[in-house]
């Protein structure tokens, strides 16, 4: 966390003090309702023209979602594309209705405000964008884009703000003579402190940051985080902070939550995270950064497969479907060796990866060094005869029934607790091997 902050310019007397909880997210969940709206009548062709509705799918886009952040803090949030990330960060902000869930800003519930004390809050609370450009109306010049926050809340008499935006302007590192030049006439960079200086404008406390830097040429990336970080510290601000992209969120997080398929899957201080991940998915995406040197060689390529829909996600634990650590299911007696062959092959027979000719090259290929016996045994034959007689659905469902579907990552949503390595603060991590047991 950045040191205290050496000018407050908050004008609140409900001000939280630095390192208390400054916004609570309890449970949150947001679905999307797609195909069952308007859009979805159609005319039936055959049946006199009389508009009919089609189901109705539900986008689990966020599910359960809890976590807290200090006043002062940067909480990272990171997760390949569609894992919910954005729809977290504007279900927070209120721009998305949750579909469960609370979320408290300075310890009052949002959904209980109304009017005036609404308005405040969501002038406490301003969002950045992935993209500088779009963000940025091409018509105004920079010094009204600025401005109009300002004006919307009703802040500041005219003479204050147009000071107010040439210091902002400096602050965020522009020109403040730039004040009447248009979005275009500044390159990504630049746009993007443009937008710095228009959240800052009605001073904030939190600041949402969805992909700020995404879209900017990695040499200017790190510029714009260093001027984030140095406004953090002048402002006091508290940012949530969401990227796809690792080397990013290391930079600037101190604590980092891991999102997958909508579900937050492990949490801890940016170093723990890093350097003690404790959830598959985590180590995956860790294990796939870009090694710099090409000849150093590391374990690549481990997040196999496809993410599943989050219409229907995954029983238990989302990730189970990829995970190169599904945990064996205990119905059946098998040696390490022999389950970590036939989680292999049921990957293999479910992804059709491979060609076979007969039982014993297939055999070589998967159970050189372990076949299970007993009621394992039979279902992995019986599974095979179907793959030698091309009945390649009948085996993947049978293995997936029998052996995935039998697994407590299957069977049980996981939620732990785990002794922190680095630091004190709490480390969290939604996978079965974690369970003390
Ligand atoms: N308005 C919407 N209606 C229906 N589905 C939506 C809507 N917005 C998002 N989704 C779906 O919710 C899921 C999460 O999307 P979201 O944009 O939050 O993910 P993300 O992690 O921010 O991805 P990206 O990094 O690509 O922006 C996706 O499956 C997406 O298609």
């Amino acid at each position: 966390m950045s040191s205290e902050p050496a000018r407050s310019i908050s004008d609140d007397d409900d001000d939280i003090a630095f390192g208390e909880t400054l916004v609570s997210v309890e449970n949150l969940t947001k679905h999307f309702t797609t195909g069952g709206g308007l859009l979805s009548l159609r005319y039936d062709a055959t049946g006199g023209g009389f508009p009919f509705r089609t189901h109705s799918d539900r986008v689990r886009a966020v599910e359960n979602v809890s976590f807290d952040i200090k006043k002062g803090e940067t909480l990272g949030i990171v997760g390949e594309s569609g894992c919910g990330k954005s729809t977290l960060a504007r279900t927070i902000l209120k721009l998305h209705a949750p579909t469960d869930g609370d979320i408290y800003f300075k310890g009052e519930n949002l959904a209980d405000l109304t009017g005036e004390a609404l308005r405040k809050r969501r002038r406490e609370m301003q969002m950045i964008f992935q993209d500088p450009q779009s963000s940025l109306d091409p018509r105004m010049k920079v010094g009204p884009i600025v401005e109009e926050p300002m004006k919307a809340h009703d802040i500041y008499d005219p003479d204050e703000r147009s000071d107010r935006v040439r210091d902002l302007l400096e602050k965020v590192g522009l020109d403040p003579q730039h004040y009447n030049r248009y979005p275009h006439e500044f390159s990504g960079g630049q746009r993007q402190r443009v937008n710095l200086a228009r959240a800052l404008a009605v001073n904030p406390d939190f600041i949402v940051c969805d992909e700020p830097v995404s879209a900017l040429d990695v040499s200017i990336q790190a510029q714009v985080l260093n001027t984030m970080k140095r406004l953090q510290r002048e402002f006091g601000l508290t940012y949530l902070f969401i990227a796809h992209d690792l080397s990013v969120i290391r930079h600037i997080s101190d604590r980092v939550g891991v999102m997958y398929l909508g579900q937050l899957v492990e949490l801890a201080d940016r170093d723990e995270l890093f350097e003690n991940p404790q959830h598959p998915y985590t180590r995956s995406l860790l294990e796939s950064i870009p090694v710099p040197d090409p000849r150093v060689e590391g374990r690549r390529g481990v997040l196999e497969g496809d993410v599943p829909s989050p219409i229907n996600p995954p029983s238990g634990c989302r990730f189970r479907t990829r995970c190169p650590d599904l945990i064996a299911p205990d119905t059946y007696e098998m040696s390490d060796a022999e389950w970590v062959n036939v989680r292999r092959f049921m990957r293999a027979v479910d992804r059709r990866t491979f060609t076979v000719t007969d039982r014993a090259e297939l055999l070589a290929e998967f159970f050189d060094d372990a076949y299970p016996d007993g009621e394992a045994g039979d279902v992995t034959d019986r599974a095979i005869d179907n793959v030698l007689a091309d009945e390649w659905e009948t085996a993947a469902t049978l293995l997936q029934e029998r052996f995935a579907e039998q697994s407590i990552c299957a069977l049980r949503e996981p939620s732990y607790e785990v002794e922190p390595e680095h630091g004190t603060n709490q480390h969290f991590a939604a996978c079965h091997l974690n369970a003390d047991d």
